[in-house]
């Protein structure tokens, strides 16, 4: 199939081959520039509802981790913002660099952050699978969060201490009662404009919100996504799970918004 990675010959600049849809016009990540967004005063606050979230398990898809949620009722949504109806948490997961390198796939002002989470949902007013909402039009909405390096934040280890179950690519384990919300920076101020999905098949589905307050999270913390690979246990080349992120994409016009 449409074999696509991260590496020299497979990797961002090799997508529009099989995905032409990446050279499109609405496509993520983008670098935000604070000053040229637009404050708007009608955007409203960012509300989530996670208190009954339903986390099912956490994998190794062999380009991130993701942890995955029910969505087979409005048990976790996220609304308002620049939001018209509730959406459906699906899964969220990572991108990160390689030792001491940046990996955040949004950038501010030509900034990277070490690493960058996303949690994706889905507009289940409006479609009936994730499938249809992925590739339609304002179908998903990401809440991206920067993660930058400093003391140890006091929730990862949850995720972190799984992470050796789900080494290799193809890898699932149970991951039951684990709530985002405890990964969210305190205020959720944030950044929002229309793009797409950061990897193949790159769908032009996407309102992105993503946040200006970073999340703190140790140097250690961040090393044990490294320990995760891209290949298959029976694969005999090990390749590091690192780099997994695609750079910012041209804005072609598009304005990004501001909360407050
Ligand atoms: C498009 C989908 C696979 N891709 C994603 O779900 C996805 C989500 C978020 C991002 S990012 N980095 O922009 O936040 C990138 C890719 C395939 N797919 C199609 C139907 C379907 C049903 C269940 C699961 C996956 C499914
Ligand atoms: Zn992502």
């Amino acid at each position: 199939g449409n074999q696509w990675g991260y590496g020299k010959d497979d990797g961002p600049s090799a997508w529009n081959t099989n995905y032409p849809v990446a050279d499109g016009d609405r496509q993520s990540p983008i670098d935000i520039l604070p000053h040229q967004a637009r404050h708007d005063p009608n955007l409203g606050p960012i509300v989530l509802n996670y208190d009954r979230c339903t986390s099912i398990n956490i994998a190794n898809n062999g380009h991130s981790v993701v942890v995955e949620f029910e969505d087979s009722d409005d048990r976790s949504v996220i609304q308002g913002g620049p939001l018209d109806n509730p959406y459906r948490l699906k899964q969220f997961h990572f991108h990160w660099g390689g030792k001491g390198c940046h990996g955040s796939e949004h950038t501010v002002e030509g900034n990277s952050y070490a690493s960058e989470l996303h949690l994706v949902h889905w507009n289940a007013v409006k479609f009936k699978t994730f499938g249809e909402a992925a590739s339609t039009s304002d179908g998903l909405a990401v809440l991206g969060i920067f993660l930058e390096t400093g003391d140890e934040h006091r929730w990862l280890h949850m995720i972190t201490d799984a992470l050796y179950t789900v080494k290799f690519k193809g890898s699932v384990t149970d991951f039951k009662g684990f709530n985002p919300k405890c990964l969210l920076p305190s205020s959720l101020h944030y950044w929002t404009y229309l793009g797409s999905l950061t990897t193949p098949p790159l769908h032009e589905s996407v309102i992105w919100i993503v946040v200006k307050e970073p999340m703190i999270v140790s140097e250690k913390q961040l090393g044990k996504f490294r320990t995760l690979v891209f290949t298959g246990e029976e694969e005999d080349e090990r390749t590091r799970m690192e780099n997994n992120f695609r750079p910012p994409q041209l804005l072609k016009g598009r304005t990004v918004r501001s909360s407050n």
